[in-house]
């Protein structure tokens, strides 16, 4: 494979948010994550991710009944419940809000479907990951249609396959076309995932990342990428370049921790991930 299309800190590092001594949190960038129910700890797992890259505030939505399992969990993170979809708008409808991410644990139904439209009409970044890429497999061009600003799609290649209705190739090649295709087709950043995951763009570029060990095939590991491309998201980052540096940190973090990962054990890695990075980036 060309050397050229391995995901390196050289393709993103200069993007990387820096602080300014006058520095608050909402400057930091404001996530908004929703999360589901029962499936709780994704969401969870992504706003701790999307905190600890660097957003200065990260809110969770959740379903009233699944209020107190949130906030029970989370300290940092603001948890608030809504009571249906008119609350969630006004949740949403927040001028602040820098970046939004739904479809960790959120289940496959209308209401994922009709929230993922919600956010993507505010034409402010926003990922879509996990169930909110399935809620589309029999309406793809839905999808597409809505998609107004930055979007980042971060489908394994089981979702890739209910989404695009094309079960992944078997080749790198053909599997970076299949991911290119599927970029300019929704208009957005597509990652696909895996041992080796393809970050393609709309316009046509493409990046590979092998910055990856195996101990990351572990459940929940994908929503903590996820956070970490929304919190980047939140603090100015471009699409393409944030996923692509996501994809590095998350790698890189799973590999400082070693063997026995847990994805709970991703985002306490960060902190020297980032300053490894910081150190890279003032040589
Ligand atoms: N603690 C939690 O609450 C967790 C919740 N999770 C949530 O669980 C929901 C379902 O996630 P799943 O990933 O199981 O999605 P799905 O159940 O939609 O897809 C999994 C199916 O896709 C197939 N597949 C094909 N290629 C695959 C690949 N490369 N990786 C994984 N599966 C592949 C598998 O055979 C499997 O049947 C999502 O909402 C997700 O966010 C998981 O992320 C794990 C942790
Ligand atoms: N064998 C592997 N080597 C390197 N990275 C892997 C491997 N298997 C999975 N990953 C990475 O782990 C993450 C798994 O995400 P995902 O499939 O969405 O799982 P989950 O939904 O359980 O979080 C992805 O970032 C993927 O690239």
């Amino acid at each position: 494979m060309n050397d050229q299309m391995m995901n390196q800190p050289k393709h993103w590092l200069h993007l990387l948010p820096t602080l300014q001594t006058d520095s608050h949190k909402y400057s930091r960038g404001y996530v908004f994550i929703e999360g589901g129910y029962p499936m709780t700890g994704a969401a969870r797992l992504a706003a701790v991710a999307a905190a600890r890259v660097g957003a200065g505030i990260t809110v969770l939505a959740v379903p009233e009944i699944a209020f107190q399992i949130y906030a029970s969990q989370l300290l940092s993170i603001i948890v608030k419940p809504y009571a249906n979809a008119a609350t969630l708008a006004q949740l949403v409808d927040d001028e602040r809000i820098n970046a939004y991410l739904i479809g960790p644990g959120a289940g496959i139904s209308e209401h994922t479907r009709s929230s993922t439209l919600d956010l993507l009409r505010t034409g402010k970044p926003v990922v879509i990951d996990a169930d909110a890429l399935t809620a589309f497999a029999e309406q793809p061009q839905t999808l597409a249609d809505a998609v107004k600003g930055p979007c980042v799609l971060t489908p394994h290649a089981g979702e890739f396959a209910k989404l695009t209705g094309h079960t992944i190739a078997a080749t790198q090649t053909l599997k970076i076309a299949q991911a290119q295709a599927a970029a300019r087709t929704f208009n957005a950043t597509l990652l696909l995932k895996g041992a080796v995951s393809i970050i393609a763009s709309a316009d046509g570029r493409i990046l590979l990342n092998n910055n990856a060990p195996p101990t990351l095939a572990t459940a929940g590991a994908g929503d903590v990428l996820a956070g970490l491309i929304t919190g980047l998201l939140a603090q100015g980052m471009p699409a393409f370049e944030a996923t692509a540096a996501a994809c590095w940190m998350h790698g890189s973090a799973a590999t400082l921790f070693g063997p026995g990962l847990i994805a709970e054990d991703l985002s306490p890695m960060l902190p020297a991930v980032l300053r490894t990075l910081a150190s890279q980036a003032n040589h």
